[in-house]
């Protein structure tokens, strides 16, 4: 009997704010066009997904959904409709394509004061809504492998009691986004290792899978070797490029033998 496949390799972007809209779709459908025609992607090795900013939404989902290309916004609101200025909820999200609303980035628990309560909050408006939560997770500032991986053990533990359903557990160690270097590769390991070490213990999050970012970049799955699920990319994702090199580091399958 030949070996179960293995699961696909998952690429997310956020371009969280960097760009202007139409540069958001002219960068989209550079995506698109590599999407359609790269091996990783077309073979189903490797499954992309974007979170543009939010009036890109609409127009990214109809340049990438054609091509498998997933969206997702980078956040979403804890409520679902009503008085909450500025805010967009999950069932609108929902309505307009995505399948990923991201919570509790770095960021917005720096600069938006969001804690513990909010993030959970919203990975259960996400779930609630048939979104999968992109649940960012990681410790502040750097410390050794095992510490970290214990620490970002009890955050997921935290921010998940009482949720059910599969989500992508983004570790993203605060301390390198936005780096000019990713963690050391053994150090993603250690915890990317434990994080799903912890969901294989859980089946009420049967389906999710772990993802690194924080300085992500090409060259870093292939040194990560598998302890990794797939890749959460910044600034590095901005050049197509980079987008490509790391596909080409993704094995196809090998095409069936003709007999
Ligand atoms: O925060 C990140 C993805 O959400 C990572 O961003 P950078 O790769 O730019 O550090």
């Amino acid at each position: 009997m030949s070996a179960p496949a293995p699961a696909p390799v998952l690429l997310g972007v956020s371009l969280k704010m960097y760009f202007g809209h139409h540069q958001t779709l002219n960068w989209a459908r550079r995506i698109a066009a590599l999407a359609e025609r790269h091996p990783a992607v077309t073979s189903g090795a490797a499954r992309l997904f974007v979170l543009p900013a939010f009036p890109a939404l609409v127009p990214a989902t109809g340049i990438l959904a054609p091509y498998g290309v997933a969206l997702g916004a980078q956040d979403i609101a804890t409520e679902d409709s009503g008085p909450y200025t500025g805010e967009v909820g999950g069932p609108v999200l929902k309505e307009i394509g995505c399948r990923y609303a991201e919570v509790g980035h770095a960021e917005r628990r720096r600069l938006y004061g969001e804690g513990d309560t909010v993030v959970a909050a919203k990975t259960a408006a996400a779930l609630r809504n048939g979104l999968t939560p992109v649940l960012c997770v990681g410790e502040r500032d750097e410390a050794d492998p095992a510490d970290a991986a214990a620490r970002t053990v009890a955050e997921a533990e935290r921010l998940l009691s009482g949720a059910r359903g599969a989500v992508v557990l983004a570790y993203e160690p605060q301390w390198a986004i936005g780096a000019p270097e990713p963690a050391s590769a053994d150090h993603i390991a250690t915890v990317c290792t434990a994080l799903r070490e912890w969901l294989d213990d859980n089946p009420r999050h049967a389906g999710s899978t772990v993802i690194y970012g924080g300085s992500a970049g090409p060259g870093l799955l292939t040194r990560l070797a598998g302890t990794a699920g797939g890749l959460f990319l910044g600034r590095f994702a901005h050049d197509p490029a980079n987008v490509e090199a790391i596909l080409d580091e993704i094995r196809s399958p090998a095409p069936a033998a003709v007999a």
